[in-house]
Order: C-alpha cells, then sequence, then structure tokens
C-alpha cells in the first residue's frame, strides 16, 4: 500500500501531513519513506527464503546515504556503478563483501578502490575490462572477483532508453561471444570467476522477458560447466517495473516464484539488482505552485520544482502522477501544463493535466523516489532540493537544500 494518502483533506505521508513538512523543510523537497522502502525490499527476502540469494539495491535509484543505510540494516546488498557510489555504501553501513559494480567504463582507480575494500563481484562488461582488471589485480596481488555482464538480445519491451539487453545496446558482452571471454577470464591468473550476470532494461512490465533471458543464462552455464568453468552465482539484475499511471505492475513475489520454478534444482546462490521496484513509489517530490498563467490557448502552472530536479519527464516523456496536497471543493478546475522556472521549453513536470489550484497551493509528484533525485542537477544554478524520511510519525532532514554557497564552492577567479 502507498504510503501516501489523503486523511481528513490532505495527503498525508504515513501520519504526517505533507504541508507541515514544505511548511518545516520548504520545497521543492523529496520525502521518503522508511517503511516503504523496507516493505520493497522485504518482498525480495521474503520470496527467496530457502534459496541462497543476495538482493543488491542498485544505488542509482536512490543514493542518499539515509536510505541505503535502511536497506544496509536489513541486510541489503548494493549495486554501485562508480567509485562515489561505492564511499556513499561504504559510509551508510553497507558491507564490502556484498557490493556488486556494474557499468560499462569503470577506470582503473575504481577497480583499484573497489579490490582493497573487497567487493562480492565485478560485473564485467567488455573484454578490455576484463584485461584491465587484470592487470590492477596483479599490480595489488589479489585476485578480482568477476562475473561477465551477458546480453542475451532479449526485447524487454520498454522504454527505447532504457532498454538494456539488446544487441544494439552499449551494455555487456553478447551470449554467443560469452563462452570465449570466460575461457579467457579462467586463462588469467589474477581473475576469479564467481558468476553470469545480465540486466536486460528497466520498468519491464511484463516479466517474461526476464523468464527468456534466464532461459539462455541456463543454457550458457551449461556450455561453461562442460569447459569445466563453475559458476555460483546468477545476477539477473533489476528491471521489475513500478504503476505510475494505469500499468498493472508485476507482483515481486511471482516474479522471484517463477524464476525460481525456472531455476529448478540448480545449485547457485540468486541475485538480483532491484532499484527502482524498491525506492519509486517510496518517494514524492513535494512542490508549490509559483504562478497562474492563463493564456488564450493553454493554461500554465509555474511551479517551484523543475526539469533540474525531475527529469524523467522531459527525458522519457514519463508521465508522473501529480496530486493536490490540499484538493480544493470549490473553484475553478482548469488544464494546465505545470512548468518549472528553467529557461527550456522541455521543462515539464506534467502536462494537460486537469486540477483546481491557485497560487500558493501545494502539489505533490508521485513516484518520485527513484531516478529523481539522483539525476538532479544544478541547472540555472538552481540547488537541488531537499530531501526528508518519514520513519513512523516523524520526519527527518537527509539531505539540506543547496545553498547558493554550496553551488560555488570549488570555483575560482583566475589570478
Ligand atoms: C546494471 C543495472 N542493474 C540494476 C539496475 C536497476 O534497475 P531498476 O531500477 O529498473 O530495477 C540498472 C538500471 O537499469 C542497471 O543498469
Ligand atoms: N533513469 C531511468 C532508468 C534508467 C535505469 C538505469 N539503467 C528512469 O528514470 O526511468
Amino acid at each position: 500500500m502507498s504510503p501516501f494518502h489523503y486523511l481528513h483533506g490532505e495527503l498525508h505521508a504515513e501520519s504526517v501531513p505533507l504541508s507541515k513538512i514544505a511548511e518545516e523543510f520548504g520545497s521543492p523537497c523529496y520525502v521518503y519513506s522508511r517503511a516503504y522502502l523496507e516493505q520493497r525490499f522485504t518482498e525480495y527476502t521474503e520470496a527467496l527464503e530457502g534459496q541462497d540469494h543476495l538482493v543488491c539495491y542498485a544505488v542509482k535509484a536512490n543514493s542518499n546515504i539515509a536510505v541505503l543505510n535502511v536497506l544496509a540494516r536489513l541486510g541489503a546488498g548494493f549495486d554501485i556503478v562508480s567509485s562515489g557510489e561505492l564511499e556513499r555504501v561504504l559510509a551508510a553501513g553497507g558491507k564490502p563483501d556484498r557490493i556488486v559494480f556494474s557499468g560499462v567504463g569503470k577506470t582503473a582507480a575504481e577497480m583499484q578502490r573497489a579490490l582493497e575494500v573487497g567487493i562480492h563481484c565485478f560485473n564485467v562488461e567488455s573484454e578490455a575490462e576484463l584485461e584491465r582488471l587484470n592487470s590492477v589485480a596483479e599490480a595489488m596481488n589479489v585476485k578480482a572477483p568477476i562475473s561477465i555482464r551477458v546480453n542475451p538480445d532479449v526485447d524487454a519491451k520498454t522504454h527505447p532508453y532504457i532498454s538494456t539487453g539488446l544487441r544494439d545496446n552499449k551494455f555487456g558482452i553478447d551470449i554467443e561471444r560469452a563462452p570465449e571471454v570466460y575461457r579467457r577470464a579462467a586463462s588469467l591468473p589474477n581473475i576469479k570467476i564467481k558468476g553470469v550476470d545480465c540486466h536486460i532494461g528497466s520498468q519491464l512490465i511484463d516479466t517474461s522477458p526476464f523468464l527468456d533471458a534466464l532461459e539462455r543464462v541456463l543454457k550458457l552455464v551449461e556450455v561453461l560447466a562442460s569447459m569445466n568453468i563453475t559458476i555460483s552465482h546468477l545476477d539477473l539484475g533489476g528491471g521489475l517495473g513500478v504503476r505510475y499511471r494505469d500499468e498493472t505492475a508485476p507482483d515481486t513475489g511471482d516474479y522471484i516464484r517463477a524464476i525460481r520454478a525456472k531455476l529448478g534444482e540448480r545449485k547457485v546462490t540468486l541475485m538480483f539488482e532491484p532499484g527502482r521496484s524498491i525506492a519509486a513509489n517510496a518517494g514524492v517530490l513535494l512542490t508549490r505552485v509559483e504562478y497562474l498563467k492563463l493564456n488564450e490557448h493553454k493554461n500554465f502552472a509555474i511551479i517551484d520544482a523543475a526539469m533540474n530536479d525531475m527529469i524523467r519527464p522531459a527525458l522519457y516523456s514519463a508521465w508522473m502522477d501529480l496530486m493536490a496536497v490540499q484538493p480544493r471543493e470549490d473553484g475553478v478546475s482548469r488544464s494546465y501544463d505545470f512548468v518549472g522556472p528553467v529557461c527550456e521549453t522541455g521543462d515539464f513536470l506534467a502536462k494537460d493535466r486537469e486540477l483546481c489550484i491557485e497560487e500558493g497551493d501545494l502539489l505533490a509528484l508521485a513516484s518520485s523516489g527513484a531516478y529523481g533525485f539522483t539525476m538532479s542537477s544544478n541547472y540555472n544554478s538552481r540547488g537541488r532540493a531537499a530531501e526528508v524520511m518519514v520513519d513512523g510519525d516523524k520526519c527527518h532532514l537527509i539531505r539540506a537544500r543547496e545553498t547558493v554557497t554550496d553551488l560555488m564552492r570549488g570555483e575560482t577567479l583566475l589570478p
């Protein structure tokens, strides 16, 4: 159940009225629910009971260290893609041996740091990366644990920008070539093969592409066994979709059960890298109406959040629900485009939404807990929004709003 619900005519985050949060922390402001994050994570681990598993939350979805800490306390692993994310996980109390490192562009310095702290596994995305990792490990006199991220060439049937498992995508190694790359990995003295990794895309509503991908991965595992290469884990990535509008989001338990059924009696550790399915509906972006601008052909509601705070509508034409925090019972209802103060025509969070609002009203953009704050920027020299977390009946500031001074830090004039 969503942690955001109407009570006495006002939208609440659990038992805390959003108007109170805006009063205390200002707007725009991201609001997350601890209980919801925990519930979504636990759905994975409960469905995996009796099966060796590691659920590695994808840090890119929401990397606030308080969010990471809530999940670390539940024993979560983490999927990272940079040393920045690595340091966040460590600062949040995440265990190094539960970290997997994905991404096509790992630098030598990033590899070195990850080896130093002793991560669980590198998800290697190219042959060149494998060679570099071997050299870095050799210089440190250690063995680097790896999976090869294979690209199974299945259509995830999602937005083309967030599909990753097709031959044309930059991610992973063509599954046909994988046996050869594993053969090479097995011959490298400073590489230790642990698993196979596969992530086919994000926001999947139909789970059949996951099962198709698993089938191909299982065939690969058999080929590897015939080459005397043993695999101890299968990492099936993230990608489970959520409800933004009227999608019927897949149930986590059903998805895991289908995967387990296909896996049968095979003795491997199952790993997942969910991001959105844990964090998206744990958060809203709270924003206030600055001006109403009623033109002849179009009405605009100019709000204090902008594309720099939430870029998904501009980048993917994503539809995200927009709710009035204190819906008006009387007044004029009109259709508006909800636009921010940034100087771009693409600066909108919602288009053609019918709402009864006045200047000063508070709104909440739903499903903003994933790929919201983490994709935000300082464009137009706008400080990034505050982040708060509701925990029971309390609300805590977990990241202060950026000030103009924060924004100029590190910049210097010429002598
Ligand atoms: C390698 C990898 N793992 C995990 C994820 C998390 O995906 P999602 O947020 O859709 O669960 C992504 C993002 O698509 C990814 O690229
Ligand atoms: N940022 C994307 C998802 C990309 C997933 C990362 N590979 C979104 O908001 O939908």
